[in-house]
């Protein structure tokens, strides 16, 4: 299995570990964890935060570079509407959305799977979402040495929509980029390219 793979199995002394402590959870939340529908709860949740978490399992810079080619292409290369689903690291609550990524080659190309793939390695973390943005920027500009990199987040935070401020609708976009998208030009072309929403 290479090193990115899904997890499949999981640890079973760390599932036995996270179930002892859900256990004591739930019992703290005033449920009766010995009833049948609960009785198997602790370990289906200690393996969920483990797939929800397996980004730290996943080394981001190796899936980029196990997949770099040679080539003279110096367009921009835009892979849009790429699904996220990470985790607020304030509240463990959900957040998601869409990931659009762009980069201009300078030299090297990199095997189109594999941005998503850091994209998941990333955002299957505890995270805030600018952090997220700005790893993977760096990450393919570490990787790759590109001309410029754009990463553009859009995304809808369970914690400040079933708890707290309670705003359904709200969408936080955020963003980051490197040379060539620092550029107003080549920045507006991305952004025309991955949606009518952004301006
Ligand atoms: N910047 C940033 N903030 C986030 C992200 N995810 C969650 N938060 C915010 O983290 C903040 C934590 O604030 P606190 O005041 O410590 O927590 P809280 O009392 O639960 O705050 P409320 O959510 O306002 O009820 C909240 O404002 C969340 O909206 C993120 O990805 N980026
Ligand atoms: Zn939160």
């Amino acid at each position: 299995m290479k090193s990115y793979e899904k997890i499949e199995q999981y640890d079973t002394e760390i599932t036995e570990a996270l179930a002892d402590n859900y256990k004591v959870i739930i019992e703290n939340l005033g449920e009766d964890v010995t009833r049948e529908g609960l009785e198997k709860t602790p370990e289906r949740v200690a393996k969920a935060m483990q797939y929800l978490t397996h980004g730290y399992g996943l080394d981001p810079l190796e899936i980029l570079k196990s997949a770099m080619f040679t080539e003279d292409h110096q367009q921009m290369i835009v892979v849009k509407d790429i699904e996220v689903y990470s985790m607020c690291e304030h509240h463990m609550l959900p957040f998601f959305g869409k990931a659009h990524v762009a980069y201009i080659p300078n030299g090297k190309i990199v095997g189109l799977s594999k941005i998503p793939r850091v994209v998941d390695a990333f955002a299957r973390r505890m995270q805030v979402q600018e952090r997220l943005t700005d790893q993977i920027k760096n990450c393919i500009q570490d990787a790759l040495n590109p001309l410029g990199v754009a990463v553009v987040i859009e995304a809808q935070h369970m914690c400040m929509q079933m708890r707290g401020i309670q705003k359904q609708n709200s969408v936080t976009t955020t963003s980051s980029f490197t040379g060539a998208f620092e550029k107003d030009k080549t920045r507006k072309e991305f952004i025309s390219l991955v949606s009518n929403k952004l301006s």
